[in-house]
């Protein structure tokens, strides 16, 4: 019962042939400014306010018209608080024909509220004219602009109280197979619990798309595509896990194949080796594999790439570093899982055994790619790896 061989592709391939595939068509929605930390601008958003509307003082110190100050520092012995001068604060609008500030550090006021000036600006400044802070009509933030904290400032200072962002995109996580327990049951002997789809859900909120969890699905061709055909009535991007590779009940190939054409077969080699890209119309289905480990990264590769297409944003490579070896990695293996830490300041890397229990797999921040190096590496080597998730998650290595 010899499954056929397919062709194996790299990763960058991979993803070119399936980011070229995809296309996607955002929904708009538009949502309170206060909600819209992260989301993604469907159009250039404009200003509705002016300001400041009348002129401000933009330092601390006293408003008055620079029409008396023609002669030098003038004689104020006369000046009266309210008629020829003003307190005026930075950010307050000054009274209509006053025009200058003078520093309050470059004037004194006695207890009787007698003006001295020491030292006397130019005409105009200190004052923040009109519209200094901003026009109205012009542009706040572009198109496809992923909004920040400045931004939902910016916006609210200019009147924006609603933004139109694109609609987060709808990924549909399918997990498979017959060994699958929910969540919250206790597996029976032999089967497993279905974690993979919790993970993902969370991977996918975390890039800023929709995650909906389908039930397990048993390993039935025929239920198989009733399913996908099911989530790509609603989804953007679809997510197949497991049954990628050669069991008796692995049937993501075929099925895949009757519901849309299979650009990636097979992945040149892993993490996440048996991982198949199937374009369905212009929709993209990640099948990822069974193991944690492999199917995280397929979201970080695949998924996390189309996210950002459907958005516009340009993609972050992952980061690469220079380690050195704690221990051998024996060889011929094609690539290894690896935890960096720093040291003082250089980083050094631990090799996981791909057969290590779950808690210590989950701490490989790295990976390393060794294809063809039959005779592994040895302790003490200097290799170029690649990170995992995004630099915040790994905050103790910079
Ligand atoms: N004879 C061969 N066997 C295997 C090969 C091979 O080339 N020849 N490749 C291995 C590699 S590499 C991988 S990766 C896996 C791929 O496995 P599948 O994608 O087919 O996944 P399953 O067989 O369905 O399950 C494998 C494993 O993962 C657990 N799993 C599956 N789904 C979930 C989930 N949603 N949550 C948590 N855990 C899940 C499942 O219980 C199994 O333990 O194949 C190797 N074998
Ligand atoms: O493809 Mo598997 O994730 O290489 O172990």
């Amino acid at each position: 019962m010899k499954k056929p061989e397919h062709p194996r592709t790299s990763r960058q391939e991979a993803l070119r042939l399936i980011l070229a595939r995809s296309h996607f068509q955002p929904r708009v929605e538009r949502i309170p400014v206060r909600e819209a930390l992260r989301r993604v601008t469907a159009q250039e958003t404009l200003a509705v306010n002016t300001l400041p509307n009348s002129p401000v003082s933009s330092m601390d110190g006293i408003a008055l018209k620079s029409a008396n100050l023609n002669g030098g520092i003038p004689a104020t012995d006369q000046w009266q608080n309210g008629v020829d001068f003003v307190i005026s604060n930075t950010g307050v609008g000054i009274p209509e024909d006053f025009d200058t500030v003078v520093l309050i550090e470059d004037v004194e006021i006695d207890e009787t509220g007698k003006l001295r000036i020491l030292n006397i600006p130019q005409p105009g400044q200190n004052v923040r004219p009109i519209g200094g802070i901003m026009q109205a009509g012009e542009v706040l933030v572009p198109a496809y602009c992923c909004l920040g904290p400045l931004q939902l400032g910016l916006l609210s200072t200019g009147g924006v109280d609603e933004v139109a962002v694109l609609a987060k995109p709808r990924v549909a996580i399918l997990p498979t197979g017959n060994e699958l327990v929910p969540v919250g049951y206790r597996p029976p002997r032999g089967k497993n619990v279905e974690s993979n789809g919790i993970m993902m859900e969370a991977q996918i909120k975390i890039m800023g798309g929709e995650p909906r969890l389908y039930p397990i699905t048993r390993d039935n061709p025929d239920e198989l595509v009733r399913v996908i055909q099911d989530a790509l009535a609603w989804a953007d991007i679809v997510i197949l896990n497991g049954g990628s590779s050669k069991g008796s009940d692995d049937r993501a190939i075929e099925v895949l194949e009757t519901v849309g054409e299979i650009l990636v077969y097979e992945i040149a080699y892993g993490p996440g080796k048996h991982t198949t890209l199937t374009i369905a119309g212009s929709k993209p289905i990640v099948g990822a594999v069974g193991p944690t480990m492999g199917a995280a990264c397929a979201v970080e590769w695949y998924v996390g790439p189309l996210i950002d297409k459907y958005f516009s944003q340009p993609r972050i490579e992952p980061r690469r570093l220079k380690v050195k070896l704690l221990d051998d990695i024996l060889g011929p293996i094609p690539f290894a899982w690896l935890e960096v830490q720093k040291t003082g300041g250089s980083y050094v890397a631990r090799p996981i055994g791909r057969f290590a229990s779950m808690s210590r797999l989950i701490r490989s921040n790295a990976t390393l790619s060794t294809p063809g190096k039959s005779k592994g590496y040895k302790a003490g080597e200097i290799v170029e790896v690649e990170l995992r998730y995004s630099p915040e998650w790994n905050r103790q290595l910079f």
